[in-house]
């Protein structure tokens, strides 16, 4: 098997300093299009982990409920709404961002799958896709040649599991994994312990992170940063590297001031910022 371990080592390689003369029109925008009723937090989460990871705009579409959620606990992002109250039902975005994450909090309506297939037929923009987009996709296999080379698609072992059909050992994943991969030419984040990054043939295995992430949102915010980083122009196999080495590196960083149990999505986020630095002062 091509296994690469992605280390500190691996990420230097990949990963680009700031430009200092750089502003947020050129730092990359990123839109998610996801949340549903009682679920908006979900997005809220991607949203400001786009922020936090680096990326110069955000803007999130929503059903109408999600409007002063999302303005009041982000007064960073920008909000555009769906007609609908509750859920999405037509994806109708007037900006130009550089990377779109589509899915978490989403939900799985009639209205909403209908949604998904009409954006996917006219989509150009490079795309990150998870949660409930995954799952409508299980649902309607068809729609997968649709998706642009190189999209990123983030299953937890559940989802891959709805994508994939069932597997008998540890290889037959894999395989299959691969093969699906190559299939539609998507690279597949298979979150886990440890999360493997694959691409046809190449599989890369992550080796930060620990059981402090197996908290609610906590993909969620995989998915923004992920999605922050493809906005930044990294090729979409390094965006998804990085994206999962950085999310694992904020829970080593935080693990000794909060323990595995106090840790929630929101310790993610607030911890980017000293994962970052630490591959700056490697750098060094
Ligand atoms: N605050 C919020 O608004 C939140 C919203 N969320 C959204 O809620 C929706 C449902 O997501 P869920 O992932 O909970 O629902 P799913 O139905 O996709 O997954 C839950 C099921 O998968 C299993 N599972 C999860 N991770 C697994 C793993 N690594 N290995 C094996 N089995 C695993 C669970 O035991 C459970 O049976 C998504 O749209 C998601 O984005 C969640 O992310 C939680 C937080
Ligand atoms: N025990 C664990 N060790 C390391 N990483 C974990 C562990 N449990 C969960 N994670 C990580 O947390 C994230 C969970 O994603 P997901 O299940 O989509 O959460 P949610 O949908 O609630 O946001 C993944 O990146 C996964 O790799
Ligand atoms: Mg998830």
């Amino acid at each position: 098997m091509n296994t690469i371990y992605i280390n500190q080592k691996e990420i230097l390689k990949r990963y680009k300093d700031i430009d200092k003369n750089t502003h947020k029109g050129i730092q990359g925008h990123a839109l998610f299009i996801g949340g549903s009723y009682g679920k908006i937090g979900s997005v809220c989460l991607s949203s400001k982990a786009a922020l936090k990871t680096g990326c110069g705009l955000v803007t999130t579409f929503v059903p109408k409920c999600g409007y002063e959620i999302v303005q009041m606990s982000i007064p960073e992002v920008m909000v555009l709404t769906d007609v609908q109250e509750n859920f999405i039902s037509k994806i109708k975005v007037d900006i130009v961002p550089q990377a779109i994450g589509i899915g978490p909090g989403m939900g799985q309506e009639q209205s909403t799958q209908k949604a998904f297939h009409e954006f996917l037929k006219i989509n150009k923009t490079p795309l990150v896709i998870d949660a409930d987009a995954l799952n409508i996709l299980s649902q309607n296999k068809s729609w997968l040649s649709l998706l642009a080379p190189k999209t990123i698609i983030t299953p937890h072992l559940k989802e891959l599991e709805r994508l994939l059909g069932k597997w008998s050992s540890e290889e037959e994943k894999f395989e299959k994994t691969k093969a699906f991969s190559k299939q539609y030419n998507l690279i597949v984040v298979m979150k886990g312990v440890p999360t493997h990054t694959i691409d046809g043939e190449t599989i890369y295995e992550n080796t930060t992170g620990n059981a402090a992430l197996a908290t609610a949102g906590s993909g969620d915010v995989l998915t923004g940063m992920i999605t922050s980083l493809l906005a930044q122009s990294y090729e979409p196999v390094n965006a998804a590297i990085l994206g999962v080495y950085l999310h694992g590196l904020t829970a080593d960083i935080a693990l000794p001031e909060t323990g595995y149990q106090s840790f929630i999505a929101s310790d993610i986020i607030e911890n980017i910022g000293k994962a970052y630095l630490t591959l700056q002062n490697a750098q060094k």
